[in-house]
């Protein structure tokens, strides 16, 4: 970083600290949040006021957060009690002829990890769009939370879209704005050992990177219920690991997440299992 640059980073950073400070937040925290926004502006390999704006404005931003934030920790005391956010009760599904999900009833609680395990063609992938709401139940019922995180298969990017777009995309449907997107986006991302490359199309990514965009779109609104469809194809053992920890850190949270899998030795950290069976033709 050249002498200039950093003398601007560190009076934005200065500027930004102070105006935590003004708006009531403590000292030690507004300097811990005015060097993790210099850190993740560095990522990007720009000055802080070209990610972020002025410093003073942003200060306001963080500290209206910080504030939603405490709303938000309630709301999770509420989820952490265990209710459900997803209830299914003999639900079946047919195309046709063919009846491809059979009476399933099960129940989610915040702060669960549900596992759905089946052969090929059992009928796993339908049943998670039923319960995302893209697939009607031809019977039964189903019950769930308004803000839900769906994270497919494969697909579902915009292929001209970068993945700063599409946090600021996905973002602004939970009324962020753009900077609380794109942090919002970019911590996700880390977590999944994830530096998104700021230029390249969705459609240029490989396809593991493409997957991990879909699961941070599917948490970057912090949702009560995570629905994941064996999303980890393309995943390096790394970030397999990581992808699993994500998923705990949810739970812990107060989320309930229902992923799709079919690896055996992902159950031991899931609270319960749903078998499905492949039908017969009727
Ligand atoms: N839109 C559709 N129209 C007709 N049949 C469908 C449709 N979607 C799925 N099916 C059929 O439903 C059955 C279950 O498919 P589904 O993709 O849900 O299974 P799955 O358990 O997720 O499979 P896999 O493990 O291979 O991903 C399959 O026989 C499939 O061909």
């Amino acid at each position: 970083m050249s002498e200039d640059r950093a003398l601007e980073t560190e009076g934005w950073a200065l500027r930004l600290e102070r105006g935590l400070a003004g708006a009531g937040i403590d000292g030690r925290r507004a300097r811990r949040l005015a060097e993790e926004a210099v850190a993740e502006a560095s990522d990007y390999a720009l000055p802080p006021e070209e990610v972020y704006g002025p410093a003073e404005a942003y200060a306001r931003e963080l500290a209206r957060a910080a504030r939603a934030a405490v709303r938000e920790e309630r709301r999770l005391d509420e989820s952490r009690s265990g209710a459900p956010v997803l209830r299914l009760r003999d639900v079946s599904k047919r195309y046709g002829r063919k009846t491809v999900v059979r009476d399933v009833s099960l129940e989610l609680g915040s702060g669960q990890i549900g596992a759905i395990v089946g052969a090929n063609g059992s009928g796993k992938s339908t049943l998670l769009k039923i319960c995302a709401g893209l697939v009607r139940a031809t019977s039964g019922s189903v019950e769930r939370v308004e803000n839900v995180g769906y994270v497919p298969q494969a697909g579902g990017l915009s292929p001209l879209l970068t993945a700063s777009e599409h946090f600021r995309l996905f973002g602004s449907l939970d009324g962020k704005n753009e900077r609380e997107s794109l942090v919002a986006g970019t911590r996700l991302a880390q977590s999944l050992g994830w530096r998104p490359n700021r230029k390249l199309g969705a459609a240029r990514l490989s396809g593991g990177t493409q997957q991990k965009l879909n699961v941070v779109l599917g948490g970057i609104n912090r949702p009560r219920l995570i629905l994941l469809d064996e999303p980890y194809q393309g995943f390096d053992q790394g970030t397999y690991t990581d992808f699993w920890e994500q998923l705990f850190s949810w739970r812990e949270a107060g989320a309930g997440v229902l992923v799709v899998t079919h690896i055996l030795h992902d159950l031991d950290g899931v609270d319960w299992t749903c078998e499905l069976h492949p039908q017969e033709e009727s």
